[in-house]
């Protein structure tokens, strides 16, 4: 096979898992993946002190800070000099090789090229020359894919010293402002039950309460997700006091009540014990109430509605709130104005801003029976909005639900970072957004525009069949970004710096890696400049940034009318990057009185965005599948950075797909958006020079992997189909063609194992990365080009469906039911073919062995192998389309061996095919009887 190849590490291929566990024990590590989950959260009950991401601590050596390493707080004072994260190199016992290799490596690939150039086969000149363009590609990408890979860096939070500059001894705290969004669609698809526990894990985080704020966008503008969202504030004044007072880990209700053991802090252990037993029953009910909601309120509209003429009269019938308001938004019964796509805009706070000094709880009473004297019971602010929809108007997906959220925060909270989580993410650690928050506050973090954690996901089958977790893109590639200029954005778990969506420049640029700056230098523009006296100062005294307007590389605000006609909230955007929500000592300088609200609503009506800069020069890109990484790319050139902050026990948790269709449908929409990217005017080969070089590699390799498709289907077939039509790829090989092949081959390996090892990644994750990688190239990749092709040619738009978040099975008997629901697709055409492509044409090479046709054996061994090598990796594929039968692996094999038995069995026995005449003996290269001497290539 293309010996450039070891399965990509771009986003789509790949798998996401992080457990410690594996880590640790490294071999047996992928079996109890799905148990060690429990392990991973019994252990979280320690909050953590900057603890390590869960890699090799071997691997990786502090790097030291220079004389102008001395860092300065908020306040741009040099108050304290300890950083608030280390950073780590990889060791040079590692590193070096690790570099040597990659040089040799790609030394021995062009020494490998060049021969296969000089050695023309012709007797088949068109398979000579289509198979030197796939090694030609397979070796580029490869390149692209290792170089970034040069520098991987390690940052490490360390939360004692973020707390001893930030906390104060009377339990407030000036951490900077922290407006949390979570993005919802559907009630239905994405169970609500789900959100409201990522709701109720930040509610219950560990941040300073009136600096913090969570806002739910609900696309579906449903009663019953607003209803959801009243009953979670509700449980909050019980759940999130006692997170606090216990220090319970992880701080979602359903992933903390499923802990087999439940570990608690402090020494009141009978307390603990009574407390835990109330609040799981007050749960329970919680949970009832949340599952009953559907049926509760089409009863109540019923009630009310019971006037109404029932059959078909065209008398809406509305939907009721439970104070008898009617609901202004999707109405059971939808009619004009109230329906899905159509209805107004709603802003709704259903826990306002908390008082800004603490709020002990009272002791145990009648009426009350958990102790929350000393426990600080204020919660923060909780939103509920749902954007304006209104027919023949493009609402964006996420990207403008992102965007109508930004505007909505701006006028409600205001805070300068923003972090996003998908519904379906919970809050695993309740130290993530500190961990987040220490990079966008440390030494040089105001040139840091995101901050991305790892995508951790739980309900995963323990041998993670499909490379959900995708670990070796996020532990490797994200991770090796970071000594770059930053890890890419994708998605959800990724904490923003106001005023960089609001399109600002950084206030300088640095976008050297410590490792290269020189390279940097050398390509990139590195102008170095130390804040201004005006903006530290403007710091220092909390007030207005009075320096955004000034100088190339100050803030440089967009002309106002980019930003939409409303003047309250372009007047927010000059305190965007003001760190407290507090002018003097406990006033606020933003509030939620009505007239707030009504701005709100304004701003995220569908019309509001006309003519303005949103999803273009500023905000969530528009106009893609998927908004994340080109929203990222364009504050990338501009010249901000990004950090990449894997803490553990892992921050965010969510949920993948485990399903084979949904999974290479969600492969589709990301390979898609990202040839999207490439076909655009953000394409990375004309980004600006801030880019740092490598960085543009990065960039360059995540909008064309889906190109490989093309090659890799030529390479999993031609080959098997060689067998049979006598064509072979490399007619004949020397001993320095082997030579070379050896070593491309060894150094892919090597470079895997060493790769593997600084990552923290197990071997065997390699191999499913491996696997799903060819499987999405002959499935979602080809597709990703053909769609994408045709909307540049055609300008067909594309359409997507959301991820579905709902278990298709039986999830009582088996967690992972949906991993053996067959859906059919035409997606999985290809693979199915390229199975039986590989299969008959070992079959008719071993029934040519058999019959005596063939005499080399040995040299057919090897074209076989190069055939079980494809069947191996496409093994995962076929189990999946197996559906139940698929979990018995002997089935597959069963499968396989009969196909191969009968081809040969066919072969030999007929000889319309066996003898003269036959497709074989047409071409020039092998004749019935001739001897076999011609080889295919890869072994
Ligand atoms: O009209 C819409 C459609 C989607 N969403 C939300 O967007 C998020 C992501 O959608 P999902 O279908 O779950 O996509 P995934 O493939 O699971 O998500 C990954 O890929 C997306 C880009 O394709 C990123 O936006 C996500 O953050 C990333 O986790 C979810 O919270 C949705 O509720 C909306 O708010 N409005
Ligand atoms: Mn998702």
């Amino acid at each position: 096979m293309a010996p450039a190849v070891a399965g990509g590490s771009s986003r789509g291929a790949g798998c996401k898992c992080g457990f410690q566990v594996c880590v640790c024990s490294g071999s047996a590590a992928v079996a109890s993946a799905g148990s060690s989950l429990e392990v991973e959260r019994a252990m979280a009950v320690t909050p953590v002190e900057g603890q390590a991401a869960p890699v090799d601590g071997e691997s990786w050596v502090g790097v030291e800070l220079g004389p102008d390493g001395v860092e300065t707080d908020e306040s741009g004072a040099g108050v304290d000099d300890r950083p608030v994260f280390k950073t780590e190199k990889i060791k040079g016992v590692l590193l070096h090789p690790y570099r040597v290799l990659i040089f040799v490596r790609l030394i021995a690939f062009t020494l490998f090229v060049i021969w296969r150039i000089s050695h023309k086969n012709p007797d088949t000149m068109w398979l000579w020359v289509t198979s030197i363009c796939g090694e030609f590609w397979f070796g580029f990408s490869w390149l692209l894919d290792q170089l970034p890979k040069l520098n991987p860096i390690n940052r490490i939070p360390d939360l004692a010293v973020l707390r001893q500059r930030f906390d104060r001894a009377d339990g407030t705290s000036t951490l900077p402002g922290l407006d949390i969004f979570v993005t919802t669609a559907d009630p239905i698809k994405e169970p609500i039950l789900s959100t409201a526990n990522s709701v109720l894990s930040i509610l219950a985080a560990d941040y300073p309460v009136d600096r913090n704020t969570c806002y739910i966008s609900d696309d579906s503008g449903m009663l019953m997700t607003y209803e959801a969202m009243a009953e979670s504030a509700k449980f909050a004044t019980l759940w999130v006091p006692f997170c606090r007072k216990h220090g319970i880990e992880p701080r979602g209700p359903e992933s903390y009540f499923e802990l087999k053991s439940h570990p608690y802090m402090g020494r009141a252990h009978d307390e603990f014990v009574n407390d835990r037993r109330r609040v799981r029953k007050e749960y329970d009910d919680f949970k009832a109430k949340i599952n009953s909601l559907e049926t509760d309120i089409q009863q109540r509209n019923d009630l009310h509605n019971a006037a109404v003429p029932q059959n078909g009269d065209g008398i809406p019938r509305p939907t009721w709130m439970a104070d008898g308001v009617q609901w202004q938004g999707t109405w059971v019964e939808p009619s004009a104005n109230h329906r899905k796509g159509d209805h107004a805009g709603i802003v709704l706070v259903l826990i306002d801003h908390p008082s800004h000094d603490r709020l002990p709880g009272a002791p145990a009473s009648a009426d009350n029976a958990l102790d929350f004297s000393g426990v600080d019971t204020r919660l923060p602010m909780l939103v509920y909005m749902s954007r304006e929809k209104r027919p023949g108007h493009n609402h964006q997906k996420k990207a403008g639900a992102m965007n109508a959220l930004t505007r909505a925060s701006a006028l409600l909270s205001n805070a300068p970072f923003i972090l996003n989580l998908d519904c379906d993410h919970y809050i695993n650690n309740s130290q993530a957004l500190r961990a987040g928050i220490c990079f966008m506050v440390g030494r040089d973090s105001d040139t840091v525009a995101f901050v991305q954690f790892p995508q951790r996901f739980e309900g995963v089958d323990p041998t993670d069949l499909y490379a959900n977790h995708n670990r070796i893109f996020f532990d490797g590639t994200l991770r090796a970004l970071d000594g770059m200029q930053g890890p890419i954005y994708v998605g959800t778990g990724c904490l923003f710096r106001r005023i960089t969506v609001y399109g600002f420049d950084p206030p300088r640029i640095n976008v050297g890696g410590p490792c290269f700056p020189a390279l940097g230098g050398l390509f990139a523009k590195t102008k170095y400049e130390k804040p201004s006296m005006e903006m530290t100062m403007a710091r220092a005294n909390q007030a207005v940034v009075p320096a955004m307007a000034k100088g190339k590389h100050g803030f440089l605000p967009l002309p106002k009318k980019t930003y939409g006609k409303s003047d309250k909230f372009v007047d927010t955007i000059p305190r965007a990057s003001h760190p407290s929500p507090y002018a003097a000592e406990g006033i606020r300088v933003v509030d939620s009185g009505a007239e707030t609200l009504a701005e709100a609503v304004k701003v995220t009506g569908s019309a509001f965005e006309q003519k303005t800069g949103w999803g273009s020069e500023l905000g969530w890109v528009y106009d893609t599948v998927t908004e994340d990484v080109v929203t990222g790319y364009r504050m990338h050139i501009k010249g901000w950075r990004s950090r990449y902050c894997s803490i553990y026990p892992h921050a965010f948790i969510g949920t993948a797909p485990i399903n084979l269709t949904e999974r290479l449908f969600q492969v589709l929409r990301w390979s898609t958006g990202s040839l999207e990217i490439f076909f655009s005017k953000n394409n990375p080969l004309f980004g600006s020079t801030y880019l740092h070089p490598l960085q543009r590699v990065a960039y360059i390799n995540i909008t064309t992997y889906p190109f490989t498709a093309i090659f890799l289907i030529f390479y999993t077939t031609v080959p098997a189909l060689s067998f049979v039509t006598g064509h072979f790829i490399v007619q004949r090989p020397t001993t320095m063609f082997y030579v070379y092949l050896g070593i491309v081959l060894a150094t892919l390996l090597i470079i895997a194992v060493l790769e593997v090892k600084w990552a923290g990644v197990t071997v065997f994750e390699w191999f499913r990365n491996g696997q799903f990688w060819m499987t999405a190239s002959c499935s979602a990749y080809l597709a990703a080009v053909c769609q994408v092709l045709t909307k540049v040619i055609f300008r067909r738009d594309i359409s997507f469906k959301l991820t579905s978040k709902l278990p298709a099975g039986d999830e009582k008997k088996d967690p992972y039911a949906d991993l053996y629901v067959v859906r059919w697709t035409p997606l999985m055409i290809t693979p199915i073919i390229i199975i039986f492509v590989n299969i008959i044409g070992s079959a008719v090479a071993f029934a040519k062995v058999l019959d005596g046709e063939w005499t080399h054996w040995l040299k057919v061994a090897g074209g076989v192998f190069f055939n079980f090598w494809v069947l191996f990796h496409l093994y995962p594929f076929a189990k999946g389309l197996l559906g139940k039968h698929g979990k018995t692996p002997v089935v597959v094999l069963v499968w396989w061996a009969f196909t191969f038995v009968i081809t040969a069995v066919l072969y030999i026995n007929i000889p319309h095919i066996h003898g003269g005449g036959g497709k074989h003996s047409v071409g020039h290269g092998m004749h019935h009887g001739k001897k076999f001497d011609g080889y295919y290539l890869w072994p």
